[in-house]
């Protein structure tokens, strides 16, 4: 089993090697996470030339070659070059410098994968289906997006705030998890999906209330 993991990107380096679809497909999520991106081919597709002439990707106008990823030093490496040698090369360079590789056409060599996602605000809903059906993560993806519209976004910026909130209440964290457990209900999932935010809250508000914080007892 693949281990799910968010990764903090902002201001890490990755070395993408190719300039095709799916390295572009790679470069505008890492750049949505804010990551420093360096992409080595000989040539780029149009939508990743614009972002070399916007400076908000870099890139090295030529083959891979051994020694390239030195300089870089990524924590990511994607190899997605339409030449296996070159992959193959940038792969055992990176493994050495001990970066992580994503080899969309080589699963053998592949440290992870990366999955369909939905953002909203801080919620990601990511799917993966281990690399057996790409096309359906892509299809169950746009069915998320249907059941998560953008409201959910704003409703989890309330319950941030609701959570510092509880977080001041008499209790310890297992007193809050309890409260918590209790006050979110599946209802409150059907009427952010209708777009009810404030009655949501209400629920939850009231849920806390009824639910009553208990002070700890210090047993576990
Ligand atoms: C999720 C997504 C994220 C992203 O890339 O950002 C992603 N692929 C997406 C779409 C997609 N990719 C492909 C199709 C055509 C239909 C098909 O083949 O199924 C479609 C659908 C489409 O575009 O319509 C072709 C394909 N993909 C891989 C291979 C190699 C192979 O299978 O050997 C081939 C065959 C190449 C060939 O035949 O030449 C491999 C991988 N693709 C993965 C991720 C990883 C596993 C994800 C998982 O576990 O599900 C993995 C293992 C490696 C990786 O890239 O990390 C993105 C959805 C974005 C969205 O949400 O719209
Ligand atoms: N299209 C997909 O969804 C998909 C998904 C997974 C895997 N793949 C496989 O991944 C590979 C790339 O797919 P693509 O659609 O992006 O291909 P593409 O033809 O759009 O792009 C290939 C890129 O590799 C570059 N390249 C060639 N030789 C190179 C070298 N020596 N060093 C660095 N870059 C080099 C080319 O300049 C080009 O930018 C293919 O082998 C494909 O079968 C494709």
């Amino acid at each position: 089993m693949l281990y799910p993991l968010n990764l903090e990107l902002a201001g890490r380096s990755c070395a993408i090697i190719g300039g095709g679809q799916v390295a572009c497909r790679k470069a505008k999520g890492l750049l949505a996470a804010g990551a420093q991106v360096m992409v080595i081919a000989p040539e780029l597709t149009g939508s990743l030339q614009e972002l070399a002439r916007q400076d908000r990707i870099s890139w090295r106008p030529e083959g891979y070659q051994r020694g390239m990823l030195q300089a870089i030093k990524p924590l990511l490496v994607f190899a997605t070059a339409d030449d296996k040698a070159a992959n193959d090369a940038a792969i055992a360079e990176a493994k050495e410098l001990g970066a992580l590789v994503n080899a969309a056409a080589d699963p053998e060599q592949t440290d992870f994968h990366v999955p369909s996602r939905i953002e909203r605000g801080d919620l990601l809903l990511t799917v993966s289906t281990g690399g057996g059906s790409p096309a359906f993560s892509r299809l169950l993806r746009e069915r998320l997006e249907q059941e998560y519209p953008n409201g959910f976004g704003d409703f989890l910026v309330r319950l941030s705030r609701l959570r510092q909130t509880v977080k001041g209440m008499p209790g310890g964290s297992r007193e809050h998890e309890r409260l918590w457990r209790q006050a979110l209900t599946q209802h409150v999932i059907d009427l952010v999906r209708a777009g009810q935010l404030d009655q949501a809250e209400e629920e939850i508000k009231n849920g806390i209330i009824n639910a009553g914080a208990q002070p700890q007892d210090g047993t576990c």
